[in-house]
């Protein structure tokens, strides 16, 4: 993994979304795999200034979100659907119908999960996919347990993963859905390149496992370590259990 630390978050998202907008001029259909979160939320900024620079042209790029909560239809204003139109999709040119998401209210998780692997397939898989990591070790939605899932599939969120995402629940982690849909390991490992965002120290334990632990499902990160191309964009609290190695 190739480790990038910077001075300030700022710093690190300014720095990931100029990366991604090279990618994007170098092929102008990438097909990018989004998370949400907090960790993204800066990158979106730069990206959606780069486009009204006009240094960004998604018109014949395509997304993949990774993950959605479970229950929740995507004009819930607590979706991360929602989340996406708010900060990305409403400010670039990024076309409707190339942008996917996961149905969170669909009836069926089963078959909404099949789908949504069969479009990831069919679009070639992901070119570059971003993540963020959870203070537990999970990318999208796969949590630490005894076993992964590669495919597309129901989660249920760990204690500690509704926790941290109360902020987007009027800090109200009890109102945090239980449930989410979210992309398997494979497809995250089958992306051709992966951009990890990581920032604060709450994050430096995960971060010094997922590079230095074992390969685990106990840190679902820490498969990034069998994957051959992934940057980490970190800032230096998040990197601080790196350099005390
Ligand atoms: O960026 P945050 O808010 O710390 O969250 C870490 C990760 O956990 C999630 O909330 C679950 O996928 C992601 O959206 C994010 O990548």
């Amino acid at each position: 993994m190739k480790v990038r630390v910077f001075s300030s978050e700022q710093e690190a998202t300014a720095a990931c979304a100029a990366h991604i907008a090279t990618e994007v001029r170098a092929k102008p259909e990438l097909v990018l795999g989004l998370p949400s979160g907090r960790s993204p939320l800066n990158v979106y900024r730069e990206l959606v200034a780069l486009h009204a620079q006009g240094a960004l042209d998604l018109s014949r790029a395509m997304s993949f979100n990774l993950d959605e909560f479970l229950g929740l239809p995507p004009d819930d204003a607590s979706s991360f659907r929602a989340y996406m139109d708010r900060h990305l999709f409403q400010h670039v040119n990024l076309l409707p119908e190339r942008i996917h998401f996961l149905d969170g209210s669909a009836p069926e998780a089963e078959s909404e999960c099949a789908r949504y692997d069969s479009a990831v397939e069919k679009a070639g898989g992901l070119d570059v996919a971003m993540l963020g990591i959870g203070p537990n070790g999970h990318i999208a939605f796969n949590e630490p347990g005894d076993a992964l899932v590669a495919t597309c599939h129901r989660a249920l969120l760990s204690r500690e993963t509704r926790q941290g995402l109360a902020a987007f629940f009027g800090n109200d982690a009890t109102r945090v859905p239980l449930a989410a849909l979210t992309m398997g390991m494979a497809a995250l490992m089958q992306a051709r390149q992966v951009l990890l965002l990581a920032f604060g120290a709450s994050k430096a334990a995960a971060v010094t496992a997922m590079l230095h632990g074992p390969v685990s499902p106990q840190c679902p990160a820490s498969f990034l370590q069998l994957h051959r191309d992934v940057v980490l964009w970190l800032d230096s609290a998040a990197a601080s259990g790196l350099e005390q190695r």
